[in-house]
């Protein structure tokens, strides 16, 4: 079961529904972009490659719900409807970079229904592309893990944010499949408990080795000596940060302090070559969420809150970064890997 997909009976893009995961795993049907964009705020789909993806079956959804036979009229509310997509979500690139790449190729079409198809075609290639592209980035991250090795992750980089396979957890996946014995110790990444309700799943799902703990704890097992190595995934690459879930760049510290590898596993499709840390909008969250758990309120109500969903890691905190391309290490040549992206 893919974490976003197209049903070709249903016509209709379908995604699992990770706001009801670990309890419960089901596909929920999406046939429009109100309920595509609802499902993106809400984390029902989340995660930098998963909303790739979103963002490329979004541009099909559009352009079939489109009603204007003219070209130039259909063109002009498809580049409309495709920037709100764009914005649900701005720290992740991967969203905008979704929605850009269907759009580039289906509006070299020349009439409606053509454009129609190119873009769903398209959309079925990008997420074909973002499956390999795990396999390959867990590949070359396998390789910098030996037998027996500890992994501390944060928040969810696995098949739950990505097509399938995963980033971070595929690197961990393609190790174990390569007879490797790892064990990992998931964060669980208040306030939306990613590393606790997604990542431990998913790992239990496949007899992977995890274990749970509160993110103040991370200091702990490093100065304890139970991690060989922190891996994440990410949402933005930019030339002086990686952007990742809020919580990544104390651990970058922590194993800095620790003298142990960071590594960043993500594909070319996160890495913005336009930009520098200080231009990166950080996605400010409901309050609530720090606030209540469920209809539990954890707080007074209305007490102010600051919920950032990400943060910025220097590039001089990073071990590696890890790619579909190969494992890239300091100092970091980005216009070498640009070329690469081409
Ligand atoms: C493999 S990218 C996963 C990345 O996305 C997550 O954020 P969210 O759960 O808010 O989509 C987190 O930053 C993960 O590292």
């Amino acid at each position: 079961m893919r974490t976003i997909d197209w049903d070709q009976k249903k016509n209709c893009v379908t995604i699992i529904d990770q706001t009801l995961l670990p309890e419960k795993l089901a596909l929920l049907e999406i046939r429009d972009l109100q309920s595509l964009i609802e499902a993106i705020i809400t984390l029902r789909v989340r995660g930098a490659p998963a909303l790739g993806a979103a963002g490329g079956y979004g541009v099909a959804l559009i352009a079939r719900n489109i009603k204007a036979k003219d070209v130039p009229g259909f063109v002009k509310q498809l580049r409309a409807e495709a920037l709100k997509l764009k914005n649900a979500r701005p720290t992740a690139v991967n969203l905008s970079w979704g929605v850009e790449r269907v759009l580039d190729r289906a509006l070299d079409a020349d009439n409606v229904q053509d454009i129609r198809n190119i873009a769903l075609e398209e959309a079925k290639m990008l997420a074909e592309d973002d499956v390999q592209r795990c396999r390959e980035i867990g590949m070359h991250g396998a390789e910098l893990l030996k037998d027996g090795d500890t992994v501390l992750t944060h928040c969810n980089a696995g098949r739950l944010a990505c097509v399938d396979w995963g980033t971070a957890l595929g690197v961990i996946r393609s190790a174990v499949e390569a007879g490797k014995n790892i064990k990992v110790i998931s964060c669980e990444t208040r306030p939306l408990n990613q590393g606790s309700r997604l990542t431990a799943w998913e790992l239990a799902e496949d007899k992977i080795p995890v274990t749970l703990i509160a993110d103040d704890m991370a200091g702990y097992v490093m100065r304890k000596k139970l991690v060989d190595a922190v891996i994440v995934g990410a949402d933005r690459i930019v030339e002086d940060a990686v952007f990742n879930k809020i919580g990544t760049y104390t651990h970058s510290v922590l194993a800095k302090a620790h003298g142990i590898p960071f590594y960043v596993a993500a594909p070319l499709s996160t890495f913005d070559f336009r930009r520098k840390e200080a231009d990166v909008v950080i996605e400010e969250r409901d309050p609530d969420e720090l606030r209540k758990c469920g209809s539990r309120m954890l707080a007074p109500a209305g007490v102010p809150v600051l919920n950032p969903a990400f943060d910025a890691t220097p590039m001089e905190n990073v071990t590696a970064l890890i790619t579909e391309e190969g494992v890239f290490r300091p100092p970091f040549d980005f216009k070498a890997i640009e070329k690469l992206k081409m």
